[in-house]
């Protein structure tokens, strides 16, 4: 569903991100983890269409990106940003009903299909009842979750999430992180909680503006990795009521630090 091929971007005379390839397959959930600054909203960027890469190549469903029209990117994929703000007073209901604009046109004008599909979307994320509310009105881990529903009325085949669970309660995050499984979209996902990261099919770890290491979670995320890139080291812990893994992380002392980097 994705194919991107040796890609690069620059900015400010920097390499941001260095020759990165990867395929996401359909249905496939791809986690994208690494460090602050590491380069994962970056490479979402770009497999949204919003950045230009300086070098390398791009196909979405089998088709280069740089030759799709903005509209059929749209139909094809949703992209929720890390901070998506607007100044416009709006409400709850008009920033979802932005997710239907791909689908609509003289042809074919909003129709109740478009209003199930935005009560949809906002039930999705437990955000029915807020339709009337203005936009500026809200919590910020309710906007994340309007933003996710903007992009569920969207009705993509693919999924780009930055880092959506970031402002969200412990039962927001969970159910959220459910959603994203349960939609059974091609979906690549930027996430910091590394547990959390486990629902992935497959995880991608940037560092330093470079795909390091790509592989199923259980074999990706070993504590020389850990050490390595987030200069932490893990405790391994079984959960006793499902037999399922969970890290426990602290810091490295100063010492090992010095020596790891
Ligand atoms: N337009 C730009 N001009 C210069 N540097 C940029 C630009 N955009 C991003 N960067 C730099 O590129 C690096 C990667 O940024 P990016 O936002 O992709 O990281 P990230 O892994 O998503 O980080 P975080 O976890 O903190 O969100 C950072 O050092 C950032 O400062």
């Amino acid at each position: 569903m994705i194919r991107a091929t040796d890609l690069s971007w620059r900015a400010g005379g920097k390499a941001i991100l260095h020759g990165t390839s990867l395929t996401v397959a359909k249905g496939e959930v791809l986690g994208l983890i690494g460090p602050n600054g590491s380069g994962k909203s970056t490479l979402l960027r770009l497999l949204a269409g919003l950045l230009k890469p300086s070098s390398g190549h791009l196909e979405l469903a089998g088709r280069p990106l740089d030759r799709m029209r903005q509209r059929d990117i749209a139909r094809l994929l949703a992209f929720v940003a890390q901070q998506a703000e607007t100044s416009d007073r709006i409400s709850v209901r008009d920033a979802v009903e932005l997710g239907r604009t791909p689908w609509l046109d003289a042809l074919r004008p909003w129709s109740e299909e478009d209003d199930r599909h935005v009560a949809h979307a906002l039930a999705r994320v437990g955000m029915q009842g807020f339709e009337t509310r203005d936009w500026i009105t809200l919590s910020g881990g309710e906007r994340q979750r309007v933003h996710i529903a903007r992009a569920l009325a969207q009705c993509p085949k693919v999924m780009l999430l930055d880092e959506p669970t970031n402002h969200l309660d412990i039962h927001h995050q969970l159910s959220i992180m459910q959603l994203v499984a349960d939609l059974k979209l091609t979906t690549v996902i930027a996430l910091h909680d590394l547990n959390q990261a486990m629902i992935c099919d497959r995880l991608g770890v940037m560092h330093h503006g470079r795909l390091i290491a790509l592989g199923p979670p259980a074999g990706i995320l070993t504590p020389e990795l850990l050490e390595r890139v987030f200069a932490v080291r893990i405790t391994e812990l079984t959960d006793p009521s499902d037999g399922s893994r969970i890290m426990r992380f602290l810091p490295l002392n100063r010492k090992e630090t010095t020596c790891a980097f």
